[in-house]
């Protein structure tokens, strides 16, 4: 009898324990991994391998020929050869921009490695698109999500035009010019200063807001080709909603017109020209439309995000060549440089500062770019390791202004800072030369701030190494970030884990 109550009351809690989740407890549930529905031209991407080692071709070796003032410039800066993402995506957008005035090209999606050569990948095909043009207007621009960037890109594409005629501008918070246009002399005509122009989000809505509100000569009626680089750091900037400004900015009130070849009641029906196919009437309106120019490292997988950029039918060129049969891992950070190398020091956190010291003084390291994962963290470890000797560091954090932050990197560039401690505002995009060693003095939050923080070194082919410091009660994050950073890295990687 006793052991049939036994039994049945097992079995009332077994049932019990299926039906409802005690909290706190320990059963792991089994959850559902939810598959984002993400749209067809994903599956269809392009897939190129990124190695720069042996996918580098010279400078004439492309189907479209690169012109001779940009090939000055590029070999005056010591290029001789054209890095995979250069090789496969200069041809393509020069082809689309070619073809531009007759036909819509598709927008184009870049994925690519930290370091592979982003920059140029756009910069060179749009100023040769622009080399023939008569007026000058603001006909393309470069969206990037914060100013130590868009100065960066800025000076690059200053670099470039410097022996032509276009002009480029930069508007960020505290750029010191924001005259992109002025009056002709008799004061009948604005006329535009600028051809490219190189911006945050922030800056571009208050400069296209404010036109509207005081009647400043600032407009975009004449863009026809929006990059957008950090393109998945630049689709969480939702709260500006930035990029429903600049297309209303260049389309006007409504991005749609009436199409009366499709109907005979032409005021029944709206043809969106974003979607539909062409027609006589969306051929008409051809010189409205944008070409979209997306480049990341990293890519959302919330379809949402996806269909806010509005893009007409993007094709996808992916440098990070893995063919995962899960869509939605096929846009995740997959590769990383190919010569770096991977390290971390499992220690406790008062022993950090001494590791730092010890890999600077004893295991030879140059240049240390250090992260900390708050302004307070950065300022602490900066006043502790400014006491030790020997050692010139400095700290770097968005509560500096950004001529101070331009001057200490411009510092750490030319080696006369050892050790810079920073938060994460150098993490994405920023190109700093001669950077032997990554330092992740704070565990990163996720895997995309790992990937963008170890990416400051190991950069255009060059060695690197990244170390991350972790305690012991930080091993199974860390794991957990290494497991997502690397579960499709090639094997190159691998093996300098
Ligand atoms: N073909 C090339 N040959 C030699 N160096 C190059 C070449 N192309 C680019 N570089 C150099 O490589 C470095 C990295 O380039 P860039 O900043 O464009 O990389 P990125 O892909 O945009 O990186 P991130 O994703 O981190 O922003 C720069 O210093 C650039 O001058």
């Amino acid at each position: 009898m006793e052991i049939e109550s036994e039994n049945s009351k097992k079995q009332i809690q077994n049932e019990d324990e299926n039906f409802f989740q005690t909290i706190g407890s320990r059963k792991k549930l089994k959850t559902l991994k939810v598959i984002p529905n993400l749209p067809k031209w994903i599956d269809e991407s392009v897939n190129y391998s990124g190695d720069i080692q042996n996918n580098s071709v010279g400078l004439n070796e492309i189907e479209q020929p690169i012109d001779d003032c940009l090939l000055n410039t590029l070999r005056k800066n010591g290029i001789e050869k054209l890095f995979p993402v250069q090789k496969e995506v200069i041809p393509k957008l020069m082809e689309s921009l070619k073809k531009k005035k007759y036909f819509r090209p598709r927008d184009i999606c870049v994925l690519s490695p930290t370091g592979s050569g982003k920059t140029f990948a756009y910069s060179i095909p749009v100023i040769q698109y622009l080399l023939d043009r008569i007026v000058t207007q603001i006909r393309v621009l470069v969206i990037l999500p914060v100013k130590d960037l868009a100065n960066q890109v800025y000076k690059v594409f200053q670099n470039f035009c410097e022996n032509t005629t276009l002009r480029v501008g930069l508007a960020t918070g505290s750029s010191s010019s924001n005259t992109f246009y002025k009056p002709n002399a008799d004061g009948t005509q604005t006329i535009c200063l600028v051809d490219i122009l190189i911006a945050t989000p922030g800056k571009l809505v208050d400069l296209i807001m404010n036109n509207e509100d005081s009647g400043r000569d600032f407009h975009l009626r004449n863009l026809e080709i929006l990059i957008i680089d950090e393109a998945d750091r630049m689709m969480n900037e939702t709260q500006l909603q930035w990029l429903s400004t600049i297309e209303y900015a260049v389309h006007g009130s409504s991005r749609k017109f009436y199409c009366p070849c499709l109907t005979p009641n032409a005021e029944s029906l709206q043809c969106n020209y974003n979607v539909d196919p062409l027609c006589a009437c969306s051929t008409f309106q051809m010189r409205k439309t944008l070409f979209k120019i997306l480049f990341s490292v990293t890519f959302t997988t919330d379809p949402e995000k996806i269909d806010n950029l509005s893009l007409y039918k993007p094709l996808l060129i992916n440098m990070n060549s893995s063919n995962n049969d899960d869509l939605s891992e096929r846009i995740k950070p997959v590769a990383l440089p190919e010569n770096l190398k991977e390290l971390m020091v499992i220690s406790d956190q008062d022993k950090k500062p001494l590791i730092l010291w010890h890999l600077m003084k004893n295991l030879g390291y140059k240049r240390i770019l250090c992260f900390a994962n708050s302004i307070v963290n950065a300022h602490r470890l900066g006043q502790l390791m400014k006491k030790l000797p020997e050692l010139i560091v400095h700290e770097l954090h968005s509560k500096q202004n950004i001529h101070k932050r331009t001057k200490i990197l411009k510092k750490f560039a030319n080696g006369s800072i050892h050790i810079l401690i920073s938060t994460d505002v150098t993490a994405r995009g920023m190109d700093i030369d001669g950077i032997d060693c990554v330092v992740s003095y704070d565990l990163p939050r996720n895997e995309t701030a790992y990937i963008h923080r170890i990416g400051r070194t190991a950069r255009a082919g060059k060695q690197g190494t990244a170390i991350t410091l972790i305690s012991p009660d930080q091993l199974k994050h860390f794991n957990i970030i290494l497991r997502r950073t690397h579960k499709f890295s090639s094997t190159s990687n691998d093996k300098n884990k």
